[in-house]
């Protein structure tokens, strides 16, 4: 799927539509250029310290240089912070993933093989990653215990948990529309009784449980066949959770060569370049690797196809927001997973991604959407007693467009002047309720780069685009430049 062209027009189209939007001007853009040496070496400090902050505590990198702080978000667990305000476009992550699987590998038992072969190090930080979730489904080889500690075989962190209630039914989401966080995985449980319920480790009913039990059977959820958009839109069609999977992942021991403890390597593995110190993997560390994986990878896009999930350590900790104020995207070019702000955020703030794709959704929607996650989300968008108004007409607008869109991808009829003039108007509508929403992502982009030169105004909206995806991706994701060679616009 291709991204639609993008018109970059007069600076003052920006304004118009997005007030709180920066978009890169070219004076500006040569100043950042001089700086950008400086920009890289903070970034790098800002990415080994929150990396530190989870592998080592005696860390002395000094704070005042971030941008952001890892550090205790209450109920949600850990969360990133901003130590100091920072600009919209703002690149604030930039990290390699832990390691990549593509979408159809995303199997268990790929997924710890991945695990096992990160170095000893990496491996403990991937198991400081939230994975609260606990499922309480009847086995009939009975509990399986999520620390290995216990077996004497590995060591494993804490694994903080959020103070999260789990969605009504206790019942993980059956959509899995997610934007960012989170891959193709299927929750740990699945199906809605009560004996498959997922629960949160310190909720009432999950009585401060880490302990995660193996599910006799667990019936594999049908693939999604999420909307075809052209944002970076999550798919789920390999839905795996499934006991011979795992057991297919165990028991497991790898031996370093370089410990000298002889090597008893029982995963054939490409993985050659990694430690894989002694380390015998359990059921249980297995079901917790899976379960962090389920919890914190991300879709790995490059805005046309969507075949991969990561795990980054770093963003791992950003909390959710249906209100973003950052945004998460890979870049495939670098093979980055980056991070840059929508808005201007002020120091204190918390920063936060979208886990879904969640504009033109209504609360109800989007929580079911995120029960996966085992929270109920209290951004300003889900408080109770909001007025959705705006949503509901965002959400109208959309399928309206969408419906033009059909017809316009059909190719029946050519639209009328009406339809044309009806379907500017809409979108023009639609990206200024998504503003004053607060929703500044990519989305807004798309929404602006629709029905390209059918009117003035349609014009605008292309020339906001552009400015929204550089605040989104930076100008060296390839969906930029593949924005700038496409259309008729140049970065001066
Ligand atoms: C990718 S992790 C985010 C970092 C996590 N808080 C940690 O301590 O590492 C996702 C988990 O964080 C928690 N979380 C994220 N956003 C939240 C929110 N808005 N409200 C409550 N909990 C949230 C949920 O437990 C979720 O499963």
């Amino acid at each position: 799927m291709s991204r639609p062209r993008i018109h970059l027009g007069s600076d003052s189209a920006n304004d118009l539509l997005l007030p709180q939007m920066s978009v890169v001007q070219p004076e500006k853009k040569k100043k950042r250029r001089g700086g950008k040496k400086e920009q890289f070496k903070r970034q790098r400090r800002q990415e080994r310290k929150a990396l530190d902050d989870d592998t080592n505590s005696d860390d002395t990198e000094p704070v005042d240089m971030l941008a952001f702080e890892s550090r205790n978000a209450g109920p949600k667990g850990l969360g990133l912070f901003a130590t100091r305000d920072i600009e919209p476009g703002e690149r604030l992550i930039q990290e390699t993933p832990l390691f990549i699987l593509p979408k159809q590998e995303t199997l268990n038992a790929a997924i710890v093989d991945s695990f096992m072969h990160l170095r000893p190090d990496q491996r403990a930080a991937y198991l400081k990653l939230s994975s609260y979730t606990t499922c309480t489904a009847k086995t009939q080889s009975g509990v399986v215990r999520t620390s290995a500690a216990e077996d004497g075989t590995a060591s494993l962190p804490d694994v903080e948990g959020p103070d999260s209630p789990v969605d009504e039914n206790g019942d993980p989401a059956k959509q899995v529309d997610r934007r960012s966080c989170a891959s193709d995985v299927q929750p740990l449980c699945s199906g809605s009784d009560t004996e498959n319920s997922c629960k949160s480790p310190n909720s009432a009913s999950g009585s401060g449980d880490l302990s995660l039990k193996k599910p006799d059977k667990l019936e594999l959820s049908e693939p999604e066949d999420t909307a075809s958009s052209p944002v970076p839109q999550p798919r789920v069609d390999s839905p795996i959770w499934n006991v011979d999977d795992l057991e297919d992942a165990l028991p497991t021991t790898i031996t370093d060569s370089d410990t000298g403890n002889g090597v008893n390597d029982s995963i054939e593995s490409d993985h050659t370049d990694h430690d894989t110190d002694g380390c015998e993997i359990t059921e249980s560390l297995a079901v917790q690797v899976i379960n962090i994986w389920r919890i914190n990878s991300y879709m790995l896009d490059d805005g046309i196809a969507l075949d991969s999930a990561g795990i980054g350590l770093t963003a791992s900790r950003l909390n959710h927001s249906c209100v973003p104020n950052v945004y998460t995207a890979f870049n495939s070019t670098s093979g980055h997973i980056t991070v840059q702000a929508l808005k201007t955020i002020t120091a204190g703030d918390e920063l936060c991604t979208a886990y879904i794709n969640g504009v033109g959704k209504l609360r109800s929607e989007r929580r079911a959407q995120l029960s996966m996650w085992g929270f109920t989300c209290t951004c300003i968008a889900c408080a109770d007693g909001r007025d959705e108004s705006r949503c509901r007409g965002i959400k109208t607008l959309m399928s309206k467009v969408e419906g033009v869109k059909m017809q316009m991808l059909d190719g029946a009829a050519d639209l009328s002047v009406a339809q044309v003039e009806q379907t500017v108007e809409d979108l023009l509508d639609q990206a200024t309720l998504m503003s004053d929403e607060g929703l500044l992502g990519p989305d807004l982009a798309d929404v602006c780069c629709m029905l390209i030169g059918r009117r003035e105004e349609a014009g605008v909206l292309q020339s906001s685009g552009f400015g929204i995806l550089l605040r989104g991706y930076g100008i060296d994701n390839p969906i930029c430049t593949a924005a700038l060679q496409a259309g008729d616009m140049n970065e001066a």
